[in-house]
């Protein structure tokens, strides 16, 4: 049989095959190779008399996200809010940059908007939908546009992300109209201790899988390699080519990136965060936002 781990506990595994449970234990000799099961993974299973189940096999894996830990996770929803906390824009970037870096497909979701009038959300909505994310406009203490998330999980794996008290887990809990996630004022925050080392799980919403923590606690972009940058701006793939084919689009002559840049046909506030990143890793140095 096949299957999905949705839990992993103390070298037991919860494995999902349709709508049934198995815990399984894994053969011993995975303990010989370097691949051990993670939450995420597509596995073939047998099951043993007295219906232990057994994971015989791991399939390759599509993504790998490192924090949390989970495989195959193919789509981020980036929660951000326009106020309440206020818009960070470079924030978001990085956030999207580290999931375009991972190969999620990405919706962007701005939740709170009852708290925002018409007048202060539409450039952002605006840069977004150019550059060709898909924005979803959300209230989830009010419910508005839960089904239209609801609809982007099905069929998906997803992980929630997305900076601190702009409503993640609200919306959790609102999507599968049960309390899954604590959540809480922002001022409340240091002294709960959310979130605290555990193991991730994968909680099932219809034919779709939520990843129970949030992705990218840390937004530290410094392992990224600085050729592979420009591959996560969707927008800087446009149909005219630079000079030369492995252009960076920073200091190289006959730029057709730089040149959209200033025709406005690319957003500046876009390149020049990738400028900034860009050489924030050809420095080597860090720096918090
Ligand atoms: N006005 C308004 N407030 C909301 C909405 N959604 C959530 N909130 C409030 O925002 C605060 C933070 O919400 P959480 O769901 O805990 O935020 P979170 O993103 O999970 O935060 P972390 O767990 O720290 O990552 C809570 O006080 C919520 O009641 C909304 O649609 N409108
Ligand atoms: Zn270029």
């Amino acid at each position: 049989m096949e299957g999905i781990i949705i839990k992993g506990v103390g070298g037991l595994y919860t494995v999902k095959v349709g709508k049934e449970h198995y815990v399984c234990k894994v053969r011993g000799k995975f303990r010989y190779t370097k691949v051990t099961p993670m939450v995420g993974d597509r596995v073939s299973i047998i099951l043993e008399e007295n219906d232990e189940g057994v994971i015989e096999k791991i399939h390759e894996r599509t993504t790998e996200l490192i924090r949390p830990v989970v495989a195959n996770v193919n789509q981020a929803l980036v929660f951000f809010t326009i106020k309440h906390p206020d818009l960070n824009h470079n924030l978001l970037y990085k956030f999207l940059l580290l999931c375009e870096y991972n190969n999620l497909d990405i919706v962007v979701c701005f939740n709170k908007m009852d708290l925002v009038g018409e007048e202060d959300n539409s450039t952002i909505i605006k840069i977004l939908r150019d550059v060709g994310y898909e924005v979803i406009e959300v209230a989830a203490k009010e419910g508005v546009n839960i089904d239209a998330i609801r609809g982007k999980i099905e069929n998906n794996i997803s992980v929630f992300c997305g900076p601190s008290g702009v409503g993640k887990s609200t919306t959790l809990n609102s999507i599968a109209n049960r309390k899954l996630m604590e959540t809480g004022e922002i001022s409340d925050r240091s002294k709960r201790g959310k979130h605290t080392t555990r193991h991730s799980e994968l909680i099932e919403y219809g034919n779709g899988l939520i990843v129970d923590t949030p992705g990218f606690s840390s937004l530290d972009l410094s392992f990224m390699d600085v050729d592979e940058v420009k591959e996560c701006f969707p927008d800087f793939h446009i149909e005219e080519n630079c000079k030369f084919s492995n252009c960076n689009h920073y200091k190289e002559p006959g730029c057709a990136v730089k040149k959209a840049v200033e025709s406005g046909e690319i957003n500046k506030e876009r390149y020049e965060f990738y400028i900034y990143t860009l050489e924030e890793l050809i420095n080597g140095r860090k720096k918090k936002w």
